[in-house]
């Protein structure tokens, strides 16, 4: 069963080779939208299944990931910042303060469209910074097309104080939920032989 992920993002590249599965890559062309006053761990969800639906249908066979990961500050989620004036102003609100992380993840088998999504929140306690470490951190430009302005897994951990939950998560994948999902559409992850792995397998969308 060949297996593939609808991300292009780098980060959830790298954290699904971690798994140990071969898998190729196809982008989505579902546009993110932030819709104001809704529920951010169901956003997370059904962005998360539009992705992954969207680049099943470009296959006859094969089980897709798709995934989506937002900031929330209280009630507030914070997306991508698409401004420096932006990320600032991300910064200065989460500076100090405890949000959560929610990442959504749809799994969808081709082609018996057996489709799962889940939503895993991690929470994130940010240090108190000052203008100073907010300046230095834009600098940087690590902000850049990350939910909430920060990379936790870069030099953005220097602003974070603690974590409650899966690290991963706050990357863009939460693994051991990606692993039970996957498990349930007949990919082991943990606990197959080595040969049984070799199921699994990258092909091109017109093999
Ligand atoms: C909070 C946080 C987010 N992020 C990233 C993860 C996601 O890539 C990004 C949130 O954007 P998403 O919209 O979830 O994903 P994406 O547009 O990068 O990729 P695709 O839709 O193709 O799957 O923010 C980090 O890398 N580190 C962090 O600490």
């Amino acid at each position: 069963m060949k297996l593939i992920l609808a991300s292009q993002s780098p980060r959830r590249k790298q954290l699904l080779e971690q798994l140990g599965l071969s898998f190729i890559i196809s982008t989505s062309g579902v546009e993110e939208m932030m819709a104001a006053g809704r529920d951010p761990e169901q956003l997370v969800k059904e962005l998360a299944l539009a992705k992954a639906k969207d680049v099943a249908a470009k296959f006859s066979s094969g089980v897709v990931i798709g995934a989506d990961t937002l900031v929330v500050l209280g009630d507030e989620p914070l997306g991508k910042p698409s401004t420096q004036y932006e990320a600032r102003e991300m910064l200065q609100r989460l500076s100090g303060r405890m949000h959560r992380v929610v990442t959504g993840v749809a799994v969808v088998a081709v082609p018996a469209q057996r489709m799962m999504t889940e939503c895993v929140t991690t929470k994130v306690k940010f240090r108190e910074l000052s203008s100073r470490n907010i300046e230095a951190y834009l600098a940087t430009g690590e902000y850049i097309d990350k939910a909430g302005s920060y990379a936790i897994q870069g030099i953005g951990a220097l602003l974070v104080e603690g974590i409650d939950g899966c690290y991963f998560n706050v990357v863009g994948l939460p693994l051991v939920k990606l692993a039970e999902m996957l498990q349930k559409v007949g990919i082991q992850v943990l606990g197959e032989k080595k040969s049984d792995q070799r199921g699994v397998t990258g092909l091109s969308p017109n093999h």
